[in-house]
């Protein structure tokens, strides 16, 4: 699958004067609860309405899902206040119902994606269809996993695809939900600058007070659309009940979001911006410079350690480093999470480096 514009038309012959909007409870709970929100939804930015009728839940015994029955609650919710609507799927059970109910836009999700067996049958199942196909992050931070799955789908003929950002699992514990690794989706969008990508800030979070902040940083970054879990009730949603957000608090969210341009046209700006760049190119060119010569003493620490026959990795002098510099860096205003990044890296192109002088 190569780049091109014509990955964007379904998303660009909506004509949206923002960005994409997908919002609606995390679970079609009731016939009554679907439609209240919908009724909710009905006049505000959103053009999509979700709602999971499957659930893929972490253990067994919890709610898990309406099932068919709600895609008919989706069917009326069309019907009665013209959103077009979405939910999951699984396996090829779940997509030849939703495309029976002519449900308009279908994703896959983080437990599905990371596998190609599974992606591939639902691929197979889809075969042709006209409806969009969002596909969500693979669980574990995997770009060539999640782009396979959508190519597989790319090669059976679906042509209205999308991806949706919902982070990544993780042992550590964080703020997050499922850490965002912003990296990885602004790479996504290197590889493929014309495939629409939506954030989902629900399931980054976990938590509906960090929702704005997490979606306003997928704005800045150029993400296509927002997919906002939203409930009348939150408080008492079947599931999920933290991270959704009232339909009123969606409507306000889309006041206060800066919506984000790729460029401005005007003289001044763009010569500040210049001067900006060129300063940035030449300290990149001097942090390269000061690696390859910190990477040639530790070379010549590599061929010191071969001639006594001493180990690499020095644990005391490492962590010694590290604190150090997390020091150095709190006061040059970076972030702890940043210097550790950066120094784990230098630490280890600096173990290839004299795991090749030692073994040579
Ligand atoms: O000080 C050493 O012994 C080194 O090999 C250098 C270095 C580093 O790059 O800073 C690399 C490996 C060790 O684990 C500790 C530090």
């Amino acid at each position: 699958m190569e780049n091109s514009k014509e990955l964007r038309t379904w998303l660009d012959n909506m004509e949206l004067p923002h960005p994409l909007v997908i919002a609606g409870p995390c679970s079609a709970e009731t016939e009554e609860q679907v439609m209240k929100i919908a009724h909710e939804l009905k006049d505000s930015d959103v053009s999509y309405y979700r709602a999971g009728i499957w659930k893929p839940r972490t253990r067994p015994g919890n709610f898990e899902g309406v099932g068919a029955l709600g895609l008919k609650w989706l069917q009326r919710v069309k019907e009665e206040t013209g959103l077009k609507t979405c939910t999951e799927v699984a396996n090829k059970t779940h997509v030849d119902l939703a495309l029976e109910h002519d449900i308009d836009l279908l994703w896959i999700g983080a437990r599905t994606s990371v596998s190609p067996f599974m992606m591939q049958d639902i691929a197979d199942a889809l075969e042709g269809t006209d409806k969009v196909v969002l596909v969500k992050n693979p669980i574990n931070p995997d770009l060539p996993l999640w782009l396979g799955g959508i190519e597989r789908l790319y090669k059976k003929g679906i042509k209205n695809l999308g991806a949706i950002h919902r982070g990544f699992s993780t042992y550590a514990k964080t703020k997050y939900r499922n850490i965002p690794e912003w990296q990885l989706a602004i790479e996504f969008q290197n590889r493929f600058p014309d495939l629409p990508l939506i954030n989902d800030p629900s399931h980054i979070t976990g938590k509906r007070e960090m929702v704005f902040d997490v979606s306003q940083t997928a704005l800045d970054l150029n993400f296509d659309g927002l997919m906002i879990e939203t409930h009348h009730d939150p408080e008492n949603a079947w599931s999920d009940a933290r991270q959704q957000v009232t339909p009123d608090a969606l409507k306000q969210m889309f006041v206060d979001l800066k919506m984000r341009k790729e460029t401005d046209e005007e003289a001044e700006y763009n010569s500040k911006l210049a001067g900006n760049r060129a300063q940035i190119d030449v300290l990149d060119n001097q942090l390269i410079d000061l690696l390859g010569q910190r990477m040639k003493v530790a070379d010549e620490i590599g061929a010191l350690k071969k001639s006594k026959n001493v180990a690499v990795l020095q644990s005391n002098r490492w962590n010694a480093i590290l604190g150090k510099m997390i020091l150095e860096g709190e006061q040059k205003g970076l972030s702890e999470e940043f210097v550790l990044k950066m120094f784990k890296a230098i630490h280890q192109e600096s173990i290839n480096h004299q795991e090749k002088i030692i073994n040579s």
